[in-house]
């Protein structure tokens, strides 16, 4: 394996681009985050309010219909589309064109859902972000990964990384399984953990910000909304997942000295995306 690169403020203003100030949210990208299912609805609260605090114009959620109170009351500068179905998705299906597609958080992995997973893995042509159910479903079929489109940002943590990939026995086997995985689908993988790593094809990024108050319920949820917002913000799909894994990370650092490790939350880590920007705009 080559020497990673390490993500740090030098590397990743390289990847950053300041906000244009004629921009207006019809042009500044609209992200559709789809997921949810009884009891995990919070888990689209959470990925749909980061991607609109990480810059989009618009976010939309496709949800099944019991999340639907709970969205628009949660956050109402979200727009809801809803299944027909009450507790889970079974068909995807909506007439707006996003910029970027988020699925997963919470998703549930019902035959149903599988089904729909697959019908839409089928059709989309979107910039797409895959996280938490839909991966697992995926490793329970892994011939879907062949449906999945080119440049597909995948952020598996390392459970959903070994239903991908299998046991390893060493850092060294899992890195070279996974950059395997990445050359044969051609497929972006954040290898989220202490630190996370992006694996794009050979190329190997790692992440210098975050710490251990991100070990908690929620937070890679909230980072598949951020790297969504990025994607449809037209950022490049490896430039999205970098600069969305640092200031995910940055905002565990910036809160840690008034929350602790304990007291941390992922509604933190949304709370801090503001001062995790505006300290890149500091640096120059
Ligand atoms: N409020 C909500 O609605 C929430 C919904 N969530 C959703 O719940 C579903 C299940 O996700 P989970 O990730 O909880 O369940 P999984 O079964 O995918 O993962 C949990 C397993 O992975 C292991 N694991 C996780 N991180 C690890 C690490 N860093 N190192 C080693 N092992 C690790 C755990 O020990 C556990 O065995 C997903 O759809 C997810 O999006 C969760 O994100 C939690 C919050
Ligand atoms: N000890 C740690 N140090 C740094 N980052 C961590 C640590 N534990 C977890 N994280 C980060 O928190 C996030 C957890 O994601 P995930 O396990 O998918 O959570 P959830 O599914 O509950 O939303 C990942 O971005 C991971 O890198
Ligand atoms: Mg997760």
């Amino acid at each position: 394996m080559t020497n990673p690169i390490y993500i740090d403020q030098k590397e990743i203003l390289k990847h950053y681009k300041e906000p244009d100030k004629h921009t207006h949210k019809g042009i500044q990208g609209h992200a559709l985050i789809i997921g949810g299912s009884y009891g995990k609805i919070g888990a689209v609260s959470l990925s749909s309010k980061a991607c609109l605090k990480t810059g989009c114009g618009l976010v939309s959620v496709f949800i099944p219909k019991c999340g639907y109170t709970i969205l628009q009351t949660a956050i109402p500068e979200v727009m809801v589309l809803t299944d027909i179905q009450e507790e889970i998705i079974s068909n995807i299906t909506f007439e707006i064109t996003p910029q970027a597609i988020g699925i997963g958080p919470g998703l549930g992995q019902a035959v149903e859902t599988q089904n729909a997973l697959y019908e839409f893995l089928k059709r989309n042509t979107i910039p797409l972000v895959i996280d938490a159910d839909a991966l697992n479903i995926i490793s329970n079929n892994k011939k879907l990964l062949a449906l999945v489109k080119p440049k597909t940002v995948i952020t598996p943590h390392p459970k959903e990384l070994e239903r991908l990939i299998g046991k390893w026995d060493s850092e060294e086997e899992k890195m070279s399984r996974t950059i395997s995985l990445s050359k044969q689908y051609d497929v972006i993988i954040v290898m989220k953990g202490a630190p996370t790593r992006i694996i794009d094809g050979e190329t190997v990024y790692e992440n210098t910000t975050g710490n251990a108050a991100l070990a908690t319920a929620g937070t890679g949820d909230v980072l598949t909304g951020m790297i969504s917002s990025l994607l449809a913000q037209s950022y490049e799909p490896v430039s999205a997942a970098i600069l969305g894994v640092y200031l995910h990370g940055l905002t565990a650092d910036i809160a840690l000295p008034e929350t602790g490790y304990q007291s941390f939350i992922a509604s933190d880590v949304i709370a801090n995306i503001g001062k995790a920007f505006l300290s890149l705009e500091k640096q120059e």
